[in-house]
C-alpha cells in the first residue's frame, strides 16, 4: 500500500511508529473505495460514490455541520473548477484521508498546508458530504441566467412560498449552494466544511451555517428513535432506507420528473426552527402530549401503548372526542391529511447560546429530502403553518430556510454537478 492510500489514522500510526521515512507527499491522492455493498464499512467510512449521494438515506450520524454558500465568481469555468476540486476533497475526507497532495504536514514548508489538519489522526467517523444547488444559482434576483444553466432549473426548485408565522432571517436563509456534512465526530464534520470553504475562497463565501447534534430522526430501522429538545421521540413515522418502494415514490427524483441531470437526485428543504424552550418547559405533560399527539414516555400514539403502534386518527375517547387532538402535530403532518405526502426527515438539534434575554436559542434544524417539494414540504407545511394550524406553533418559530436541488450520486472519476454543467 502506498502512502497515498493510507487513511489519516493509519498514517498517524506509521509516523508514530518511526515510519516517517515513507514520506507523506502522496497523502490525499487517488480515491480508494473501501466500502462494502451496503455503502458502509467497519472502518467508519461510508461510500462516497454511488447512484445517489451519501448523506440522504445513510443512517443518520450524530453530528451535523451545514453551510450555505453564495457564489461570488461570475465565471462558469471557475465555478466548475471549484466543484471538481470540492469533489476530490470530499472523496478524500469521506475515505478518512487528508485533502490535497501534501495534506496536513507533508507539503512544502513555504506553503500553507493543503489540509487544515484538525482531523489528522481521526477516523472518517462515517463522514458524508452532500451537495445541493439553490434556486439563485440558476437565476439571480433580476432573472438573469448567471452561469448558462437557467434553462436547466427544475420546476420543482421553485422558491418556497411565505408561510403564515414565518419569521425568516435573510442572513440564515437561501444560498446558491449548500453542503451538508454529517459524521459521528463533530470535529470531522467541521473539518469537512472548513476545508471546502477554504477551497471556495475567491469563488464562493459561506452565507450562513448551522451546527447540529443529537440527530432528531432515524433513517433506518436499525436505529433507535432519538429524542428532540422538547423531549419527545422524533422520527418514529419517518421514511426508512429499508423501504425502497417508499424512497422511489417520495425521495428520489425519477427520469422524466424534470431535467435529466436531476434523475436519482433529491430536493432538500432546510428550516431553522427555534423552540420556545422556556414556555414549553412550563407546559403540563398532558398538554405537551396533546400538542404532539404522542405520549412522551414511550412515543406511542395517544391511546396506544407502544411506539410503533399504528396512529389511528379516527379513534375517539369515552366522551366521543378524538384521541389525537384536531390540531395535534402528528395529525396535521400525517400523510392522510396531506394527500399522501411524505418526507425523509434528517434533522438535528441545535443550541446556539442564549438570546440576550436569558432565553435559550435552541431548537430543531429541520432537514427533509423529497422528490418534489411543491407536493411534499409545501403541502405539509401549509397544513401546519399559522395560528389556526399546528398546536406546536405556539412553541416554535421558523427563522431560517433554504431549498436545494441535490444532484444524483457521483460516479468514480465524476464530479458534483457534472450532469448539470457538462450538458449545457
Ligand atoms: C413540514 C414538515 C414538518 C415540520 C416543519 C416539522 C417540525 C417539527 N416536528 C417536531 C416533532 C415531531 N414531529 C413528528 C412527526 C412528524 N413531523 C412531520 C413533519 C414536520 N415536522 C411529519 C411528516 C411527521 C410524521 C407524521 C406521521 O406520519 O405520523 C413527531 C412524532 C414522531 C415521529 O413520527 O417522528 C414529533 C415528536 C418538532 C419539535 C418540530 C419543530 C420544531
Ligand atoms: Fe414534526
Amino acid at each position: 500500500m502506498t502512502p497515498g492510500h493510507l487513511s489519516r489514522r493509519s498514517l498517524l500510526g506509521l509516523l508514530g511508529g518511526g515510519a516517517a521515512a515513507v514520506g507523506v507527499g502522496g497523502v490525499g491522492g487517488a480515491a480508494v473505495a473501501r466500502a462494502t455493498e451496503t455503502g458502509d464499512d467497519d472502518s467508519g467510512t461510508v461510500a462516497f460514490h454511488g447512484e445517489h449521494q451519501a448523506g440522504i438515506t445513510t443512517p443518520a450520524q450524530d453530528r451535523l455541520h451545514f453551510a450555505a454558500f453564495d457564489v461570488t465568481t461570475t465565471s462558469r469555468d471557475e465555478l466548475v473548477a471549484m466543484l471538481k476540486e470540492w469533489t476530490a476533497a470530499a472523496e478524500a475526507m469521506c475515505a478518512g484521508r487528508d485533502v490535497g497532495e501534501g495534506g496536513t504536514a507533508g507539503g512544502p514548508a513555504q506553503a500553507p498546508p493543503s489540509d487544515t489538519g484538525e482531523a489528522f489522526g481521526l477516523p472518517a467517523a462515517k463522514l458524508t458530504i452532500t451537495v445541493g444547488f439553490g434556486p439563485s444559482l440558476f437565476t439571480d434576483a433580476h432573472g438573469k441566467d448567471r452561469f448558462g444553466i437557467a434553462a436547466q432549473r427544475p420546476a420543482a426548485l421553485a422558491d418556497l412560498p411565505a408561510f403564515p408565522g414565518d419569521a425568516l432571517d435573510p442572513e440564515r436563509s437561501g444560498g446558491d449552494l449548500c453542503v451538508q456534512a454529517c459524521a459521528d465526530d463533530p470535529q470531522v464534520a467541521v473539518h469537512a466544511i472548513r476545508n471546502l470553504a477554504r477551497i471556495a475562497r475567491g469563488k464562493a463565501n459561506v452565507r450562513w451555517s448551522q451546527l447540529g447534534f443529537g440527530r432528531t430522526s432515524t433513517t433506518s430501522t436499525s436505529q433507535s428513535t432519538p429524542r428532540n429538545l422538547m423531549g419527545f421521540k422524533d422520527g418514529t413515522n419517518n421514511l426508512k432506507l429499508e423501504d425502497a418502494g417508499a424512497l422511489a415514490k417520495s425521495v428520489w427524483v425519477a427520469p422524466g420528473d424534470g431535467p435529466d441531470w436531476m434523475a436519482g437526485g433529491s430536493y432538500l428543504v432546510a428550516r431553522r426552527i427555534r423552540m420556545l424552550i422556556e414556555p414549553w418547559d412550563s407546559t403540563p405533560l398532558a398538554e405537551q402530549e396533546r400538542v404532539i399527539g404522542r405520549t412522551k414516555g414511550t412515543g406511542a400514539p395517544i391511546g396506544r401503548e407502544k411506539e410503533f403502534d399504528a396512529l389511528d386518527l379516527e379513534a375517539t375517547g369515552p366522551d366521543g372526542s378524538p384521541l389525537v387532538d384536531e390540531k395535534a402535530h402528528v395529525r396535521l403532518a400525517h400523510p392522510s391529511t396531506n394527500g399522501g405526502a411524505e418526507l425523509l426527515r434528517r434533522g438535528y438539534s441545535f443550541t446556539d447560546g442564549t438570546d440576550g434575554l436569558g432565553r435559550l436559542d435552541a431548537g430543531l434544524f429541520f432537514l427533509a429530502y423529497q422528490r418534489d417539494p411543491r407536493a411534499q414540504f409545501v403541502r405539509i407545511q401549509t397544513s401546519l403553518a399559522g395560528r389556526h394550524g399546528d398546536a406546536l406553533n405556539e412553541y416554535i418559530q421558523h427563522n431560517g430556510s433554504g431549498l436545494f436541488a441535490c444532484p444524483p450520486g457521483v460516479r468514480p472519476g465524476g464530479w458534483w454537478g457534472e450532469g448539470l454543467f457538462a450538458t449545457t
